[in-house]
């Protein structure tokens, strides 16, 4: 189990500011996976680094089992066997080939499993095609999937992935997290993935941590977090949405109706593939709702609150 008790970080070495993170608490159980969300700047890759070991916190204690895990004050290297981070930006070494990358730590007494285990994590990641290509000549989606299969390669107890999927184009994003993300689960590697994007997070990540001004602000799973958002924050991570007497409606749970008490006046449609999003004004501020079509600019719509 991960376990973070109440770090306290600044960059700032005279701790003069306010901190970057305050106050964090919280674990994650063995083979569990936890997203960590929240704004530009919120935290998310401070709080992997703190995680790795790259600094030293001002106040708190992280451990991974019995293991305390320390800054570059008390640790002349960073890092721990058990634990592989991939970072934004993905150090590779770019005049040999993606094999030699990803084999780059494996013993050479084994050849022939080594063969095998380079060939099994160049399958997860979906670079079969590439093994002979030099680094150096790969885009940046490919080399941030060789980073993640040499981080894989000694199989680690503990990976902390930073927007792991930020490089790779929408055609192949979707198959490479489901290859990569399940192969985690079977493999029972706990895995911390600070992201943006809620399609890393859906369908995966079995909690979801919310990081805003400094704090903690959610932990729970995201089924929750998206049927009970405590804030407007929370919810948006998941997709638009309005405020409505102070109630947090997504777009999708408005509906245009043939009556209703909720009157407004189309202004704006947007083209999202199945639906439209529609904007349309009410009492001076804008609403959204989704509709199966595109929708006339002036006309009047009534609007109905759905389940969510
Ligand atoms: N090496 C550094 N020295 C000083 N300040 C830093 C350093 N790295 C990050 N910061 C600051 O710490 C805060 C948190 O940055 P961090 O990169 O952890 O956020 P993030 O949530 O990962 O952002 P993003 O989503 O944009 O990647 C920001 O205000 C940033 O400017």
């Amino acid at each position: 189990m991960l376990n973070v008790k109440n770090i306290t970080f600044s960059y700032n070495p005279k701790h003069t500011e306010t901190p970057v993170l305050k106050d964090l608490d919280f674990t994650v159980e063995q083979g569990d996976h936890l997203s960590i969300i929240g704004e530009s700047g919120s935290g998310k890759s401070t709080l992997l680094k703190l995680i790795y070991g790259e600094y030293d916190l001002n106040e708190g204690q992280i451990f991974w089992k019995d293991n305390e895990i320390l800054g570059p004050k008390y640790n002349l290297v960073v890092g721990y066997e058990y634990m592989k981070y991939v970072a934004q930006e993905f150090d590779l070494m770019p005049f040999i080939t993606v094999e030699e990358n990803v084999g780059k730590h494996l013993s050479n007494f084994f050849p022939e499993e080594k063969k095998e285990r380079i060939k099994e994590l160049l399958n997860v990641v979906e670079l079969q095609d590439f093994a002979k290509t030099k680094v150096k000549t790969l885009s940046g989606g490919q080399k941030q999937r060789v980073a993640l299969a040499r981080a894989l390669a000694k199989q680690p107890e503990i990976i902390l992935l930073d927007e792991p999927f930020s490089h790779i184009d929408n055609f192949q994003k979707q198959s490479l997290r489901r290859s990569v993300f399940k192969y985690l689960k079977e493999k029972k590697i706990t895995c911390l993935v600070a992201t943006h994007d809620k399609e890393d997070v859906l369908g995966f990540a079995d909690r979801m941590l919310v990081l805003h001004d400094s704090k903690i602000i959610a932990n729970d799973s995201p089924q929750e977090l998206y049927r009970n958002p405590e804030t407007p924050l929370i919810a948006s991570f998941f997709g638009e949405v309005n405020m409505l007497n102070d109630q947090i409606i997504y777009a999708h749970q408005l509906q245009a109706v043939a009556d209703s008490d909720l009157k407004a006046r189309v202004v704006q449609n947007y083209f999202k593939g199945p639906n439209y999003l529609i904007e349309a004004e009410h009492e001076d501020a804008i609403l959204r709702f989704e509709h199966p079509t595109a929708l006339e600019v002036d006309l009047k719509v009534f609007l109905k609150i759905l389940e969510r």
